[in-house]
């Protein structure tokens, strides 16, 4: 058994870092190095918490004086080894260490696809080792006070209340720009299917919405719709249902927010303050909690001024304030699935006036991990049948099997709407493939961010714990880093992205929860330390970047051993965005395991799978049997 595991289960749980973030620095700073030492009782027994840490001084001449536990104010969990000075050596050591047994554990988890009983020895469950689901999830409604009892009441209660985003205008509307190749989106071929669709509309004034709506698509610094818009709004406009794929960053939130808003603005919709039960008129579900929220902030934007209120639900928060918030009014709901379900399940919500059923990245709402969630949502209690409400779904990604299944959700007659490629990948990113070794990623990551200085970077790993490893690796390099990952409380998670946001820490290593959707300016760079399993978790990262016509590069470590099946996928990938091949991965496509049979890379529908057969490259796989690896980490 690889020693990795054997610790697994000889431990109550994983050992955590959880804070690794640099409070502030200097650019003559940067790249300083200095010894890096964590706190002896770093990973002792039980919970711990180095509260007090994680504040660095500096001496007058500005070097950073780092102490141990100083440096990093390390949460940590469970029993296990220390990252003591001995734990710093294991850590950078040839191999022999933690962090050795880290990568091969996650390796052969992350290949395996169905890890049985999960990473942690047995949460989640979903096929054996599905972990899409999070610690303070109450499902069904069951637990009337879910943050005491029943399943729960082991964890710790959950009272956390983000900040309230501030009312100041400028903030409200503050937005970035739009790159040179915005206007290239006028050339991407679009495709409608369905029966009668309606025109597509040119500019925002064709969209006839109502004057606060336009005003604040003004002041959001929106000049003319993308083309996921400008066939978007007219057909939810239309009230019909569709099944939208259009590349990342190119504009799907508003394509879905400006006509349901303009709908209840039209009929004049107010969330009443004063009624027990609320009744709102459109849900939205994302499937990470960064997302929905993010996606809030977005409706609160073009609802600025209105009588409509959205509200945001996610795990992590109090489950008290949120019941609070939406008691202050409530016309748009905005959640995961788990806690949607959870507030839905307390009764008082009503669906009865719903119109709206929104599902942003539909296809990870509707794989193995969320489809059943997705199902308790439609069937509760209240909640209208397909065919008298409308139901939108929005992604970049679009495997075959996932809109036949999307199918049940939607009335016959939907629209699929396809706006370049299905599953492409944006054609601002370049990417970059770099054949490496398992332990000289390390270092190649070290050099790779030295080129990029301060610019804003993402660096993509498969699991929390290689999270834990790398941002800490990062800071011991002088590297101002932070994380975010399941195992990271709610308020880490939020001051992770913030810091990552204000370009206090430039670089933010992530596991999956953060490649979906997430909209944060200027990140110039994706770097796939680990590459991801299934090729539309690999488009969906590398969009992090070159989003709204900026450009941006993807850098992707590939290990010839473990990543030879997504070979055949990556080439497709590149020649669709017409992207250079390196010769090397076109050999490993075509002469590796990966270049017959089951291992052949999906069929990349151009198009809406109603037609039949569309013109993929090769035989199709299931995806949907690749999705639930990516699920290491908590996702909602
Ligand atoms: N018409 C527009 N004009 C200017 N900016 C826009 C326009 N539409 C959207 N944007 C901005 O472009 C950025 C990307 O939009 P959005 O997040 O909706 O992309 P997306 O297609 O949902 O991406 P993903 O697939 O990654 O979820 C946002 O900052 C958004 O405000």
């Amino acid at each position: 058994m690889d020693d990795w595991e054997e610790e697994e289960t000889t431990t109550t749980s994983a050992i955590t870092l959880t804070s690794h973030s640099f409070n502030e620095g200097k650019e003559n700073d940067f790249w300083n190095t200095d010894s890096c030492e964590f706190g002896s009782g770093c990973g002792g027994r039980g919970r711990f918490k180095f509260s007090s840490g994680g504040e660095k001084t500096r001496d007058d001449g500005n070097n950073w004086n780092t102490t141990s536990q100083e440096r990093c104010g390390f949460r940590g969990r469970g029993r296990g080894k220390g990252y003591g000075e001995k734990g710093q050596s294991e850590f950078n050591g040839n191999n022999n260490g933690i962090s050795d047994r880290g990568f091969r554990g996650e390796r052969e988890n992350r290949r395996g696809g169905f890890k049985k009983g999960g990473e942690q020895g047995g949460r989640g469950g979903f096929g054996g080792g599905y972990r899409g689901k999070d610690e303070d999830i109450f499902t069904q409604g069951e637990n009337k006070d879910p943050e005491k009892a029943g399943d729960n009441a082991d964890k710790p209660k959950v009272t956390y209340i983000p900040p309230t985003p501030s009312e100041d205008e400028d903030s409200v509307f503050a937005h970035y720009k739009t790159g040179i190749n915005f206007d290239k989106y006028d050339d991407i071929l679009v495709d409608v299917s369905g029966t009668n669709p309606p025109q597509a509309i040119l500019t925002f004034d064709e969209a006839a919405l109502c004057e606060t709506l336009r005003k604040n698509v003004n002041k959001s610094g929106y000049v003319k719709p993308t083309p996921v818009q400008k066939h978007g709004i007219p057909i939810i406009s239309a009230g019909r249902d569709l099944m939208a794929c259009a590349q990342t960053g190119s504009g799907k939130t508003a394509a879905f927010l400006l006509p349901i808003l303009q709908q209840l603005m039209a009929d004049g919709v107010a969330a009443s303050s004063f009624s027990e039960l609320q009744e709102p008129e459109a849900i939205i579900v994302a499937p990470t909690r960064e997302l929905i929220n993010q996606i809030y902030l977005e409706a609160r934007k073009f609802s600025y001024g209105t009588c409509v209120r959205p509200v945001v639900v996610y795990g992590g928060v109090s489950t008290a304030y949120q019941m609070r918030e939406i008691s202050r009014g409530c016309s748009v709901l905005c959640g995961t699935p788990g806690r949607m379900l959870d507030v839905i399940g307390r009764g008082k919500i009503g669906l009865t006036k719903l119109r709206y059923l929104v599902l942003d990245e539909a296809d990870r709402m509707l794989d193995m991990g969320f489809e059943p969630d997705m199902r308790r949502l439609v069937g509760s209690p209240g909640m209208p049948p397909k065919e008298n409400r409308h139901t939108l779904m929005f992604s970049a990604t679009f495997p075959e099997e996932i809109q036949r299944l999307a199918a049940d959700f939607l009335k016959t007659d939907y629209l699929f709407l396809a706006v370049g490629v299905v599953g492409g990948a944006c054609t601002d990113v370049e990417q970059t493939f770099l054949s490496v070794t398992k332990f000289s990623k390390r270092n190649q990551l070290l050099d790779l961010l030295k080129t990029t200085g301060k610019e804003r970077t993402m660096v993509f790993v498969e699991t929390k714990r290689q999270a834990d490893f790398i941002a800490t690796f990062l800071c011991q390099e002088n590297v101002p880093t932070t994380s975010i990952h399941g195992d990271r409380e709610q308020r880490e998670r939020e001051q992770a992205l913030s810091d990552f946001r204000s370009g206090k820490c430039p670089v933010l290593v992530a596991t999956s929860v953060a490649a979906r959707g997430l909209d944060i300016p200027d990140v110039q760079h994706v770097i796939n330390f680990d590459l991801p399993n299934n090729i539309d978790e690999y488009v969906h990262r590398i969009g992090r970047t070159g989003r709204c016509g900026n450009t941006g590069r993807a850098v992707s470590f590939y290990e010839p051993e473990t990543d030879v099946q997504l070979a055949r996928s990556l080439v497709t990938i590149l020649s669709k965005a017409q992207q250079e091949v390196p010769s090397w991965l076109e050999e490993a496509a075509f002469s590796g395991p990966g270049s017959t049979g089951f291992n052949a890379p999906r069929n990349f529908a151009s198009t809406d799978n109603r037609r039949g057969v569309s013109c993929g490259d090769s035989g199709a796989i299931s995806q949907m049997a690749a999705q639930p690896a990516a699920d290491e980490d908590n996702w909602e």
